[in-house]
C-alpha cells in the first residue's frame, strides 16, 4: 500500500516584487516528502531553497501551485488554520532565535504554551526531558547567552521538537557551527526523528551532512534538477 505523503507540493511557482515588475524564482515544483524522511535540500546560492522551505512552512503566502500538509492545502486555508499548520511544525534556523529574556528551559517551553492540556508543570518536565535528550541537564536554568554555538543549537532542536511536530523545517542548522559539533547537531536530529517518525526537511550547503539524509534533492534556478 503507498503511503499517503505528509506534504504534497504541485507546480509551485512564487515570484518577488523586484524594481517595477516581479522575479519568478521557483518555477512550477511538484514533489512530495514521505513520513518519517530525512530529505537534504542542496543547491546553488540563491535556487530557492529558503524561499520553498520558508512556502512549505506557512512563513510565505503560495501565490501559484498547491502545497497540502496533513490532507489541508496552504493555498485555501484562513490565517487561523495557517498559524494551527505552523504551530505543528518544528522550526530550526541557522540564527536560532532563542529568547536572551528567558533561560534555557522556559525557551524549550515555548511551543508547549500552545498547548491547552499542559499546566506549566508538565510543560516544564516536558522541556526538561527533551534537554536531556539532547545533553543538556546540566544547562537547565542558563541563560543562552552563556552557552556555546552548538549548546544553542542543541537548544533549537530541544524546542522545535518538544511538541512532536510530524514536520521539521531546519534551514542551515549547521552553518555557524564547526565540523565536529555540526555532525553531532545533525546527528541528534536523526536521533530524535528515528525516534519519533517525523519528516525533516533541511537546507544546507554543509557537504560533511549529506549522509545523514534518506533523501537528497538538488534545486537550481527554482526548479529541482535531481532527486535520487
Ligand atoms: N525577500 C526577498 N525579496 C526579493 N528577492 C528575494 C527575497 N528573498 C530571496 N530573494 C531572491 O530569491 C532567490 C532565491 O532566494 P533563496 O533565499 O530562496 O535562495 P537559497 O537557495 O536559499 O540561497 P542561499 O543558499 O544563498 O541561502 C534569490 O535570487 C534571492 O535573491
Amino acid at each position: 500500500m503507498k503511503k499517503e505523503p505528509v506534504i504534497s507540493v504541485r507546480d509551485l511557482s512564487y515570484s518577488f516584487e523586484e524594481g517595477e515588475g516581479m522575479k519568478e524564482v521557483l518555477h512550477g515544483i511538484s514533489i512530495d516528502f514521505q513520513p518519517a524522511e530525512i530529505v537534504i535540500i542542496k543547491g546553488p546560492s540563491g535556487s530557492g531553497k529558503t524561499t520553498l522551505l520558508k512556502l512549505l512552512g506557512g512563513l510565505r503566502t503560495v501565490q501559484e501551485g498547491s502545497i497540502i500538509i496533513d490532507g489541508r492545502a496552504l493555498e485555501k486555508a484562513s490565517k487561523q488554520e495557517l498559524v494551527a499548520v505552523r504551530r505543528g511544525i518544528g522550526f530550526i534556523f541557522q540564527a536560532h532565535h532563542l529568547l536572551g529574556s528567558l533561560n534555557v528551559t522556559q525557551n524549550v517551553m515555548m511551543p508547549l504554551s500552545f498547548d491547552p492540556t499542559l499546566n506549566a508543570r508538565e510543560a516544564r518536565l516536558r522541556a526538561e526531558a527533551m534537554l536531556k535528550r539532547v545533553g543538556l541537564e546540566d544547562h537547565l536554568t542558563k541563560a543562552p547567552s552563556k552557552l556555546s554555538g552548538g549548546q544553542k543549537q542543541r537548544v533549537a532542536i530541544a524546542r522545535a521538537l518538544v511538541h512532536n511536530p510530524k514536520i521539521i523545517l531546519a534551514d542551515e542548522p549547521t552553518a555557524s557551527l564547526d565540523g565536529k559539533t555540526g555532525r553531532e547537531v545533525v546527528e541528534i536530529l536523526q536521533k530524535l526523528s528515528l525516534e519519533s517518525g517525523a519528516t525533516i526537511l533541511l537546507v544546507t550547503h554543509d557537504p560533511r551532512i549529506l549522509d545523514v539524509a534518506d533523501r537528497l534533492i538538488t534545486l537550481e534556478d527554482g526548479l529541482v534538477c535531481s532527486d535520487e
